[in-house]
């Protein structure tokens, strides 16, 4: 590992620092500063990837962070999980506390009146383990792995919340996260959980919020990104890490998959002093995240969630056999009165693909609505939360959709291109993901799959062998079969 990148990784974000600065507690100048710091000025969309050749068009593929934050921006509520949690203590001796109420963890009035005025009634199913973990004295460290919308965010933010010292006048509790746009999310919760207990001040160490050198921050918890946070804890001096009791690294999935993040979160992890504690989260767990979580967090305390596995089982799967694109379309405009009775989405390969068949189903005077990588995060929201509503019926996208949105209105999938892997072979996983079903929703569905030669042939059978369940053939010129299967 380079010793020097993280420093390499700060110059680069100073570099394209914007120098104005903002009010954060303003919602305008949040959004102003969103605006400038992505080059979206007048509402004009700015495609954030490179328009040809680039990774992104290759086959439109999520970016992790834009991901998690579409996430947070549509979800509403909790995700309910049935699965137990798994929770492996750093001491198995010690008694393992659960919580069923708020009033149980012996919360400051002031935040047990903040939670219960976010509509939050109970602890979630993280939330029961987690927080008489986090809150436990001495301090105990903590690794949590589950996926979004389970509660996680909330957990540490009352954790955060919880611990400062409001008469202490400076920086006691700090948090990264891998993007400015999630940091600020993460405020936001902040601030909505602290509303009443306005003595704790918060500040954000982003880009863009210039400080001057030298002078000691008040604000009792910061959250940022890395690079500032490194930069405001060495360079700047603003906040003294040896006084920081407790550290937050969330979405250590996304920060590891960001170029310099895993550097410089060990760098700021260093400075801290061995008492801290240290709290890390995650969506998943894979083996990378693992070993950075182990860097992070010594003897830690470990508590998972599995996610509830998805099947294709109570799917019913069709092929339509075409000659080529135009045919496929034809194909899909025969389909259209059908989809439209539920409501129906269509995946395409590229962005491009995707485009063109919104044009083209425009054309033909059908209502579609496009969702796509070159869209910025809030109108995919807003695309999503019209879809949601039922005020779209059908949506043509591509895999940015397909993972971590659960659509569960959607009872007609059509893979107008057929999910595959790099090396043109069938890419079950992701085929999972844009058809499969939780079995808690059990709800029947339809995946019609458009086959254009021997090779997307091919990939049918592979998908049958693989999920065991025959695909069957659907006469798309038939329009009164197409019915009766359908509904
Ligand atoms: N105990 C609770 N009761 C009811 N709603 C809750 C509770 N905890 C969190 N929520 C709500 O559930 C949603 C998801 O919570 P949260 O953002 O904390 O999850 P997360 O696991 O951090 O997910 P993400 O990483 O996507 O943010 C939010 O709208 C939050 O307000």
């Amino acid at each position: 590992m380079a010793t020097d990148s993280w420093a390499q990784a700060v110059d680069v974000q100073e570099a394209t620092t914007v120098p104005v600065q903002f009010d954060f507690s303003r919602k305008n100048d949040r959004m102003e500063f969103s605006r400038r710091v992505r080059g979206e000025i007048n509402g004009n969309i700015v495609p954030n990837k490179t328009e040809n050749g680039g990774r992104r068009d290759e086959g439109d593929r999520p970016d992790l962070a834009e991901q998690s934050l579409l996430n947070k921006m549509i979800r509403h509520t909790l995700v309910k999980n049935r699965n137990l949690v798994e929770v492996l203590q750093r001491d198995p001796t010690s008694p393992l506390y659960s919580v069923k109420t708020f009033e149980e963890l012996r919360l400051k009035p002031q935040l047990l009146q903040g939670v219960y005025n976010m509509g939050f009634n109970r602890p979630s199913r993280i939330q029961e383990n987690a927080l008489p973990m986090m809150l436990a004295e001495p301090p105990q460290n903590l690794i949590a792995q589950s996926q979004s919308g389970t509660g996680k965010t909330a957990a540490f933010s009352l954790a955060m919340l919880s611990h400062v010292n409001p008469a202490n006048k400076w920086t006691q509790c700090l948090c990264i996260s891998p993007t400015y746009e999630l940091a600020m999310q993460i405020g936001q919760v902040i601030q909505q959980m602290g509303k009443f207990y306005p003595e704790v001040k918060l500040a954000y160490a982003i880009r863009g919020n210039k400080m001057d050198r030298g002078s000691k921050l008040q604000e009792q918890i910061v959250i940022g990104t890395p690079g500032t946070v490194l930069d405001w804890c060495t360079k700047l001096k603003l906040i003294d890490p040896k006084k920081i009791t407790v550290f937050v690294l969330d979405e250590a999935d996304v920060m590891i998959a960001t170029q310099g993040h895993q550097d410089q979160s060990i760098r700021i992890q260093r400075l801290l002093p061995k008492d801290c504690q240290m709290l890390l989260f995650s969506a998943t767990f894979e083996d990378s995240v693992w070993k950075f979580a182990e860097r992070i967090v010594p003897d830690p305390n470990i508590i998972k969630l599995k996610r509830e596995e998805e099947t294709v089982d109570t799917i019913k799967q069709f092929y339509a056999s075409c000659n080529d694109k135009e045919d496929k379309f034809t194909a899909l405009c025969n389909l259209y009165g059908s989809l439209t009775i539920a409501q129906a989405m269509i995946f395409c390969h590229t962005r491009k693909i995707a485009s063109w068949l919104t044009a083209q189903l425009t054309k033909e005077g059908h209502l579609v609505a496009l969702l796509s990588g070159e869209m910025t995060v809030e109108q995919r929201a807003a695309v999503i939360e019209r879809f949601r509503c039922g005020k779209e019926k059908v949506l043509v996208t591509t895999n940015v959709c397909s993972r971590g949105i659960d659509v569960e209105q959607v009872s007609i999938v059509v893979n107008f291109d057929l999910p595959v892997d790099k090396d043109g072979r069938a890419d079950c996983e992701t085929y999972l993901h844009r058809i499969g079903r939780t079995g808690r929703f059990g709800k029947k569905g339809f995946a019609i799959n458009m086959v254009d030669s021997p090779h997307s042939m091919n990939i049918i059978k592979q998908i049958e062998d693989h999920f065991n369940r025959k695909i069957l053939k659907l006469n798309t010129d038939d329009l009164d079969e197409v019915e009766k299967l359908i509904n």
